[in-house]
């Protein structure tokens, strides 16, 4: 059985007075039934992983640069993300996609440089409202996976992120029958190209997850947990989220 997964992402979002919320995270779940995952900005990720050391809390960077080092002003290579205490990193994001233009191809250039550098990749994909619309989701979703993911993926090397854009921080969440469907598209591609390791690798849904909804979203067989952005800022919001998810999942 696949460990839940609740990953917070924080994007550009917190100062040193938010590691505050980290402490409390720490004393509400000292021993998790499920892994909690926090990426701050680059500019906290060090101090977060400092506060989080020795709990249950692990960090990781939002992004990271294809290649390991070199002249890319105000990028972070995928072993910086290490060095500064993170053992993950977010990729493909759709704001990194739309922000800066990342393709699939240069996606899945930074999972490989993550995967090089000894991090899990989490590698984000999803659909437009206009795909979606459209009746193009699969195929969207098809076309990232096929794209975006390096080859060589396992359970313990990589995290997909379903998160339809249309979603995000919107307070608009899809259908329950509409998230199933596409989970179980994406765990049928894992297993296609992965095999048995398809099967460990853990999908998570991503876009306005908040505790009054985590629990009917974490009842869908291959949601394995969530990657959730505004309601990861505040303990008081993401730790029941946490505990939802240990429900369901734990
Ligand atoms: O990375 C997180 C997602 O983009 C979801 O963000 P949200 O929970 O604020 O909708």
């Amino acid at each position: 059985m696949r460990r839940g997964l609740a990953a917070g992402n924080w994007k550009m979002n917190g100062t040193a007075a938010s590691l505050g919320e980290v402490e409390v995270l720490k004393t509400a779940h000292p021993a998790p039934a499920v892994d909690i995952l926090i990426c701050p900005p680059a500019t906290l990720l060090e101090r977060l992983s400092s506060v989080a050391s020795g709990s249950a809390i692990a960090t990781g960077g939002q992004d990271c640069h294809p290649e390991k080092a070199g002249a890319h002003t105000g990028d972070i290579a995928a072993g910086m993300i290490a060095d500064a205490g993170g053992s993950h990193a977010i990729v493909g994001h759709s704001e990194r996609r739309a922000d800066h233009h990342e393709t699939d191809a240069i996606v899945r250039a930074k999972a490989e440089a993550a995967l090089a550098a000894g991090l899990v990749a989490v590698i984000c994909l999803g659909e437009s409202l206009d795909q979606r619309e459209s009746d193009q989701t699969l195929d969207v979703i098809g076309a990232q996976l096929a794209g975006s993911l390096p080859d060589g993926l396992t359970g313990a090397n990589a995290v997909i992120a379903y998160e339809p854009i249309w979603a995000i921080g919107t307070g608009k969440i899809p259908t329950i029958e509409q998230i199933t469907e596409v989970h179980d598209f994406i765990r049928a591609e894992l297993v296609a190209r992965f095999g048995a390791e398809g099967e460990a690798i853990r999908v998570l849904y991503g876009g306005s997850v908040k505790p009054s909804n985590a629990a009917e979203i974490f009842a869908v067989a291959n949601v394995d947990g969530a990657l959730v952005g505004g309601a990861s800022l505040k303990a008081e919001d993401f730790s029941p989220i946490i505990a939802a998810l240990e429900t369901a999942k734990g």
